[in-house]
């Protein structure tokens, strides 16, 4: 059945087994004892084709072991092999039958087949009661069974058992054996173990000593019942098995739903923050814009003409800057509103960008607006917030302009600001007179800053809201800043405390992976369950990403009253990127746990 031919196994200098020949018996019980650290173990671990680093031919079952690959090794497994783990290595949150199912999925029989093997078997180990119970509700020496009847399941020629009765008392021990000594009529039953008292119910016992196999007791073989046929049925159906990856995935999904949960919530949270950030550019942008429709004249600039300096030039010489014209002095002029008439003797140009304004906006070029100062607008009425949107007539020059009045500020004398594109046609009136002022527009509010920095580099000195403006951007940016900075930090930490959870988990699952393995599922397979897992995770992250995301949307309109400004452009982003970070980060933590050997998985 097991053939050994000049077997040397090695770690580093150290020579654990040395040149070992032996043919194991084809029936019954052969015990291995031997020190701790003898070399039990890794004697185990070559003849299941879990270590392939050995000299010598290992033979198991008319098949050489020792050349074949990864995939033909776990083909091997799931057809001659089942095994028992002193601490069981069942998989926890999945009840007794799917345990057993794990390994019986493999053969490629019908499921209802299947399921009849499993409840005969369980019915023989006296567990019929427990089909349906989670594994880790069960006794130890329920357990055991359950591992039992897991490795046999597919009525494995071998059955290796690693210490499976180390973690039982005496009773429980005695009923173990009892059982694998019956299993054993048919088959090989290899047991390692420390306890002298199990090698009662061996066939065989033999001993690792200094590298070498000793044979303690042996009684006679009995014969080999031919299985070759079998075999052949066994491998074509594996061949033909089909691991439902996605059925797998899901089960062990909802087993790890509350870590998956976790790690979804923790990366929710730091992705929708930053998404959010994202939107608070969004909400500064909208803010400069109502700034700027608000303080309609913060972009008009004045520069007073002295004798010999006519900055009109210089201005028009700027791309950043139009609706360039001269400002004069003009004489009798008066308002009229109702009954009130206001004269002036004469209006003289002022900078406009550096009023205040009590109620309203500046007067906007083409709107036929005017701007009054409060001390006019006492003169039409008391109330006088109350002339905002009402008409008044301007008399010039015989001129009639009826004009809205658009805003009140805050100068303590008499005066009015009116759209630039009427002062411009009073100006017709004004013949050889000497410009007194030039008044400019800055294009666009964010050049408001250099233009004027330029002037007065070139010492033109020109009146605009420069430090407001500057304040304000300022502030904006700051705020940006500080937005970004907050959610990337806020980022970070929820990457950063996923991949721990992320590691934790993948850390907890060595010995599962492991005893897939050791069941016959081969690396493809588990890195398509751990991969729709991963999938599956990335899926959660994403749709608790969203609804974290309109969770925050919906506080901060409650709250604050206004709407989290997003372009769509940026939410299909904020998916894919949740989508492809969490599938980034899974498949990373879990690229370790693929590539692990199954024996040192085990060992985890
Ligand atoms: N992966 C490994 N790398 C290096 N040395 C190893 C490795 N696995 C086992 N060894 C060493 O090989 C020797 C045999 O180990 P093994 O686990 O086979 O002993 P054992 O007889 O099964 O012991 P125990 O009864 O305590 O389980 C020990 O000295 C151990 O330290």
């Amino acid at each position: 059945m097991i053939t050994l031919e000049a077997i040397t196994k090695q770690y580093g200098d150290q020579t654990i087994l040395k040149s070992i020949d032996y043919r194991f018996r084809d029936t019954g019980i052969t015990c291995i004892l031997g020190a701790s650290g003898s070399g039990k173990s890794t004697l185990l671990n070559l003849l299941a084709g879990f270590d392939t680093k050995y000299d010598g031919t290992i033979t198991v079952c008319n098949e050489k072991i020792t050349t074949m690959n990864p995939v033909e090794l776990c083909q091997f497994r799931q057809q001659h092999i089942g095994f028992v783990f002193q601490s069981y290595n069942l998989i926890s949150g999945y009840t007794v039958v799917e345990n057993i199912m794990l390994a019986a999925e493999l053969n490629g029989k019908p499921a209802e087949e299947n399921l009849e093997k499993v409840s005969a078997l369980l019915a023989k180990l006296g567990i019929e009661t427990k089909a349906e119970e989670k594994v880790e509700n069960l006794s130890g020496g329920q357990r055991q069974r359950v591992a039992i009847a897991r490795a046999l399941v597919n009525d494995p020629q071998i059955l290796f058992a690693d210490e499976p009765t180390g973690a039982l008392d005496r009773e429980l021990s005695n009923q173990i054996m009892d059982i694998l000594k019956e299993i054993s009529m048919d088959r090989l039953v290899v047991v390692i173990t420390h306890d002298t008292k199990v090698c009662a119910w061996a066939d065989e016992v033999i001993s690792i000593v200094e590298g070498k196999i000793e044979v303690v007791s042996s009684e006679e073989a009995t014969t080999t019942p031919s299985q070759a046929q079998a075999h052949t049925e066994s491998q074509q159906r594996h061949d033909r098995a089909k691991v439902s990856i996605w059925k797998r995935a899901v089960r062990n999904f909802r087993v790890h739903l509350l870590r998956y949960l976790t790690v979804s919530v923790v990366i929710a949270i730091g992705i929708s923050l930053f998404v959010v950030s994202l939107s608070s550019n969004n909400i500064m942008s909208k803010s400069i814009t109502d700034f700027i429709e608000k303080n309609t004249a913060f972009n008009n600039g004045y520069i007073a003409i002295d004798k010999n300096q006519d900055p009109s030039t210089r201005l028009s010489e700027d791309p950043r800057i139009d609706n360039i014209y001269h400002q004069y002095v003009l004489q009798d002029l008066s308002l009229a509103f109702d009954e009130e008439v206001v004269s002036f003797n004469e209006k003289i140009p002022m900078p406009k960008a550096t009023e205040n304004m009590s109620y309203g906006i500046m007067p906007r070029s083409g709107k036929n607006e005017i701007s009054i100062t409060p001390s006019v607008g006492k003169k039409f009425t008391n109330n006088i917030h109350e002339l905002i949107g009402q008409k008044l007539t301007l008399e010039y020059e015989g001129e009639s302009h009826l004009l809205t009045i658009s805003g009140i500020y805050n100068a303590g004398y008499d005066d009015f600001f009116i759209s630039s594109d009427v002062e411009q046609s009073m100006y017709k009136h004004v013949g050889e007179e000497k410009p007194r002022s030039v008044s400019y527009d800055v294009i666009n509010f964010s050049d408001i800053v250099s233009v004027t920095e330029g002037l007065t580099k070139q010492h033109i000195s020109t009146k605009t809201a420069v430090e407001q403006v500057a304040a304000l951007e300022n502030t904006f940016n700051n705020l940006k800043k500080l937005f970004m900075v907050v959610s990337i930090l806020i980022l970070s930490i929820a990457l950063f405390l996923s991949s721990v959870l992320l590691a934790k988990q993948t850390n907890a699952r060595y010995r599962e992976i492991g005893v897939l393995a050791a069941l016959g599922y081969n690396k493809r397979w588990i890195r398509g369950i751990l991969s729709a897992e991963n999938i599956l995770l990335s899926c959660t992250a994403t749709v608790f990403s969203m609804g974290m995301f309109f969770a925050i949307h919906y506080v901060y309109s409650l709250l604050l009253g206004g709407d989290l400004i997003i372009r769509i452009s940026q939410v299909v982003i904020t998916v894919i990127s949740t989508f492809i970070i969490i599938l980034l980060l899974s498949t990373i933590v879990s690229r370790k746990l693929i590539a692990t050997e199954p024996a040192e998985a085990l060992r985890k």
